[in-house]
């Protein structure tokens, strides 16, 4: 299912993916899941940026050790608010997290760009936030929520990258079994390249 085209997509789309791109890359460079999110608001305004950190952490999606004050990963509260940290694993999250705590306001307007379609935990956090707008990189690979954004009304733009996809293909196909665990599967079962 594919609910939006590149047709509502704009240039500024086109160029923030860009950035979560290449927090996917860099993600990928480290060894781990390459999907990479940043958080943007609506002057333009880069409030957090991060990618998958499941690997790297060797942690379950988001079990947090350390800082103590972390309830569940979606209310997680860290003290130093906008400097990338290890204690998130999910792209989107590890972004959230990135951006600190913000007031509810800060998050109005927000839009998230995501090389991957959002799995329903972060689909789950973004509604939370009340996040307006997701920019899904593809969704080929693998389909999130977009059926849950779209019946809470957020406005989804998928703008089925070339490049996003072919890093996710690629990841899918080299280590099936990372993937899968990644989304509660077996064997990278869910990937529809
Ligand atoms: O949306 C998703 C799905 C899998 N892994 C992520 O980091 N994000």
């Amino acid at each position: 299912m594919q609910l939006r085209t590149t047709a509502t997509a704009t240039e500024d789309d086109k160029r923030f993916m860009k950035v979560a791109y290449e927090e996917a890359r860099k993600g990928y460079e480290e060894g781990g899941i390459p999907i990479g999110a940043v958080l943007v608001s609506s002057t333009g305004e880069i409030l957090g940026q991060g990618h998958n950190l499941r690997i790297q952490n060797s942690s379950p999606i988001l079990h947090v050790p350390s800082p103590p004050n972390i309830y569940i990963y979606i209310y997680s509260i860290h003290p130093t608010p906008k400097t990338p940290t290890n204690h998130t694993t999910q792209a989107e999250i590890s972004t959230l997290q990135s951006a600190g705590r913000l007031p509810a306001s800060k998050y109005a307007n927000t839009t998230m760009y995501t090389t991957l379609s959002p799995c329903s935990m972060c689909t789950g956090a973004i509604l939370l936030y009340k996040i307006s707008r997701v920019v899904i990189g593809e969704n080929r690979t693998f389909m999130g929520s977009e059926d849950w954004l779209g019946v809470k009304g957020v406005e989804v733009v998928v703008l089925d990258d070339e490049g996003c996809r072919e890093l996710m293909e690629r990841f899918v196909r080299e280590r099936p079994g990372d993937w899968g665990e990644d989304i509660g599967e077996e064997g990278g079962e869910g990937c529809g390249c």
